[in-house]
């Protein structure tokens, strides 16, 4: 239950929209059993007026005519701002859930399954309308109509407005707890497998060419089916843990109608009620139990809730494990970037310990100099250059620029000063243009077409009808898997960064292609640091010194076969 308690900030946030969305369902309620009160009234009072009785029919039919009205009117605007309220409440949980997730360093986030992750932001949030909508909204209006509704029956019938209460409150408040803890299995169930049946339809959608291509078709649809049968019988056990309240809820609402019968009768045979009153009060009782309604289908739904607030929470609670320190240094525009004694191992996943992938290497780039980090695949080039970036911390020895440990420094600086181009880097759904300014936001035109240029895109890009506006990322991409690796390039060589880390820069270009980048190299960075990890065959003067990373150690191959350390 604590789980929910991330709600609160948010509800505090939108206190006067909640507090409005109250009002109009307590008014919708006001107005819903007053006016079958006022009816039983005023049938049985017209009703006996002709059997001879005397009643004052026009009060009465003013006040059907008028509760009728209010009630149309307020359950309106109850629906209208309620959902209204609601939805605003989602859309700043879903703000706080980005949020959490984009401050996440990258490792942290590569625990989680992308289909995962928009499960978290999209289902997990919806959950949560449950809380407010079909808990707090109609649980908070029952117990203030019953509070009334007792009261007016305590003036007539006390022992009857005695029962009522403890019916009521049994209702709206013990069946629902007792069917919330009925519910939190099957809950945690379906909310899991709502996730579950997220993600498997992402990772369809993503392999969906290589699935077919091996004809795994069949598995795929199995265990599709596996998992919609696992959320259909969470489902049905929310369903019938739903149904199991609604009983208790007629039970609840029977008690309290008989009492009132029974009390009621001998106290208007005592001559101390009359009979349109008593008529009324039974059918403002029947009346009030249907708000009970929405509190046994919000119960039997709150086990999914709790659950997603706690899938939330996890994400919103854990902070970036790598935090700036309190007084950052700061770092200068230019200098050299330096690689100290380190040592660097994954977290083991096993108990034990996990082989060192770096293993007290050392390596210093001056201002201007090109570096190549060769090595067989899985060498650990790609972990040199995330350390270079400080997307991992060594757990010995330091990475320097100008002199300044990164851990001294805010990760924001440094990031400023040395840009990367990473193995998988993605493109952005949005335009050419709109993936090359994430690079540099500054940038004009002519920019663009120098670093298309540089990555050997320029020919290609002018030749599109719709040039540098051309429509990019995930759907409607007209760009191949090489032309958007190397789009990708072109937004590296954009940063306006002192260092350049590029990561298979030429991955899907072709021979020639590959060639005429790296010839061009130099002129392409404008004379700026750069350091990249490559399988490709390097021209002489692309860069100006070539090291080799084996068993965890790094080799100077222009001085072969020193270590460098
Ligand atoms: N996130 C990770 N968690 C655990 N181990 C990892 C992780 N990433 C890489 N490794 C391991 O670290 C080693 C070095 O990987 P790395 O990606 O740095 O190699 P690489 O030289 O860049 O390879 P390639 O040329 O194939 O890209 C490999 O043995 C790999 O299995």
């Amino acid at each position: 239950m604590k789980n929910l308690l991330l709600l609160l900030p948010l509800y505090a946030r939108r206190k006067s929209g909640l507090l409005l969305a109250l009002f109009c369902a307590l008014a919708t309620v006001a107005a819903g059993v007053g006016l079958l009160g006022v009816s039983g009234w005023f049938l049985t009072g017209a009703a006996l007026a002709g059997a001879g009785g005397m009643f004052n029919l026009f009060a009465p039919s003013a006040l059907v005519r008028g509760l009728s009205f209010l009630r149309i009117v307020s359950r309106y605007a109850d629906r209208v701002v309620g959902h209204s309220a609601t939805l605003r409440l989602l859309a700043d949980l879903r703000g706080v859930v980005f949020a959490a997730l984009i401050r996440l360093t990258p490792r942290q986030l590569a625990r989680y399954r992308s289909g995962d992750l928009v499960a978290r932001m999209t289902g997990d949030v919806d959950a949560l309308d449950t809380v407010f909508l079909f808990v707090l909204a109609p649980l908070a209006t029952a117990i203030l109509a019953g509070a009334v509704l007792t009261a007016v029956l305590g003036l007539w019938v006390p022992a009857a407005a005695l029962v009522f209460a403890l019916a009521l409150l049994a209702a709206c408040v013990a069946v629902p707890l007792w069917l919330l803890r009925a519910a939190r299995k099957p809950g945690a169930a379906a909310q899991e497998s709502a996730a579950e049946l997220r993600a498997a339809t992402l990772d369809a959608v993503d392999g969906h060419a290589d699935m077919v291509a091996m004809h795994a078709q069949a598995e795929t649809l199995a265990h599709f089916e596996r998992l919609c049968e696992a959320s259909a019988l969470a489902r049905r056990s929310q369903a019938r843990v739903a149904v199991r309240g609604q009983w208790f809820l007629q039970i609840a609402a029977g008690i309290a109608v008989l009492a009132l019968l029974w009390f009621g009768l001998a106290t208007h045979e005592a001559g101390r009620i009359e009979g349109p009153v008593l008529a009324g009060l039974l059918l403002a009782v029947i009346g009030i139990f249907e708000v009970a309604g929405p509190i046994m289908r919000g119960a039997s739904r709150m086990g999914s809730a709790i659950s997603a607030a706690g899938r939330i929470r996890e994400v919103t609670q854990c902070g970036p494990d790598m935090q700036d320190p309190a007084a950052p240094l700061a770092l200068p525009d230019n200098g050299a970037l330096e690689l100290e004694r380190v040592r660097f191992a994954y977290p083991a996943r096993t108990s034990g310990e996990s082989p060192l992938v770096l293993d007290d290497i050392s390596l210093r780039v001056e201002p201007g100099e090109r570096v190549a980090i060769l090595g067989a695949s899985g060498a650990g080039k790609s972990t040199l250059l995330h350390l270079l970036l400080r997307l991992e911390d060594p757990q010995g020895g330091r990475v320097l620029f100008g002199g300044r440990d990164a851990r001294d420094c805010a990760q924001a600086d440094w990031h400023r000063r040395i840009a990367l181009l990473s193995q998988d880097a993605p493109l952005f759904l949005g335009t050419l243009r709109t993936n090359l300014l994430i690079g540099d936001p500054e940038a004009g035109d002519a920019d663009l077409w120098r670093v298309l240029e540089a990555a050997k895109l320029g020919d290609f890009v002018r030749g599109l009808p719709d040039g540098l506006d051309t429509w990019a990322g995930e759907t409607g991409s007209q760009l191949s898997a090489g032309q958007a690796r190397r789009l990708c390039l072109a937004r590296a060589l954009l940063a306006p960064a002192a260092i350049i880390v590029l990561d298979e820069p030429t991955a899907g270009l072709d021979a020639a292609a590959e060639a005429a980048f790296f010839a061009d190299l130099e002129n392409a960075v404008r004379g700026r640091t750069v350091v990249l990890a490559t399988h490709a065959v390097l021209p002489d003067a692309a860069v100006h010194r070539r090291v080799e990373l084996r068993g965890g150690r790094l080799y100077d191959l222009s001085s072969q076969p020193a270590i460098l350390a």
